[in-house]
């Protein structure tokens, strides 16, 4: 399992089909992927390759119509609705477009929300280290409405950060920033991995996001095709072009020339 091998997350033969007859949609054809376990891993690829749907089957929050997903050592893809749910709250955290944070709360109430929910303790030794990466310890006390985008973003990964969760998937968490919160957002995602030992999945279009990972998988038309290691926004650009030019991709890469 993925315990042992430094593989915090894996599917083998993941295979997810929306609708039935001539209007079904293959949206995975068959993927194997490893993620590593305190390695931050980005997924790219065309509008429409499965980037989402990958990320939802791997989180418990889509059921693949083939394969098995296993993270944390746990299989995910035979887990009954009691058993996702449970995992997704006390195991995983997520990182979202749409900051999705409470507006009545708190910044410090929106962190620790995920602990009060799952009735668990505050570890106040590690709140105190997310808090101080993210750099709100001077917010705590504001409301979301109060706070700039990317201080949101950063408010939902602290959130996503506390209670430690065995993976953090992040879908386009810089979707909706400018550059400068995008790579405080980004940066922090990078130093979860680096200083707190965070595994982190993020799905992005955009190459800049991408070389702030450890590893980027690319998608296209529901497999995957290519991945590169130590990213950088060149070579993540390089390798889309390179798939494009292969026929990997037989769409436009959206955001590659971000
Ligand atoms: N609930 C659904 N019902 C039917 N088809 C779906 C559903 N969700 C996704 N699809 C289809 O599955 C394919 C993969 O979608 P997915 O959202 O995973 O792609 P993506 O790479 O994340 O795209 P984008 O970059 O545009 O967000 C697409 O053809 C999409 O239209």
């Amino acid at each position: 399992m993925t315990n042992d091998d430094g593989l915090i997350a894996t599917a083998r033969g993941l295979v997810k089909t929306y609708g039935t007859g001539e209007t079904a949609v293959r949206a995975l054809d068959g993927v194997d992927v490893d993620f590593r376990r305190g390695e931050l891993t980005a997924i790219m690829g065309p509008s429409g390759s499965g980037k989402s749907t990958l990320m939802h089957c791997m989180a418990g929050l889509d059921r693949p119509s083939a394969g098995d997903v296993v993270v944390d050592g746990e299989r995910v893809s035979s887990m009954n609705e009691r058993g996702l749910t449970k995992l997704r709250r006390t195991r995983l955290g997520f990182v979202f477009q749409a900051f999705n944070l409470v507006p009545t709360l708190t910044a410090l109430e929106n962190i620790t929300l995920p602990l009060d929910i799952a009735r668990r303790r505050v570890d106040h030794a590690h709140l105190d280290a997310v808090i101080e990466a993210v750099g709100l310890a001077d917010r705590l006390g504001h409301k979301p409405s109060q706070l700039s985008g990317g201080q949101q973003q950063r408010v939902a990964c602290a959130r996503a950060l506390v209670a430690r969760p065995a993976v953090v998937f992040a879908d386009e968490p810089t979707g909706n920033l400018d550059s400068t919160s995008s790579a405080e957002v980004l940066g922090f995602l990078r130093r979860s991995v680096d200083g707190l030992g965070q595994s982190v999945v993020m799905v992005t279009h955009d190459p800049t996001a991408a070389s702030y990972a450890h590893r980027v998988l690319f998608l296209a038309d529901g497999r995957l095709v290519g991945e590169t290691v130590d990213p950088t926004p060149q070579s993540v650009l390089d390798a889309l072009g390179a798939l494009r030019a292969t026929g990997a991709a037989s769409v436009a890469v959206s955001g590659a020339s971000a």
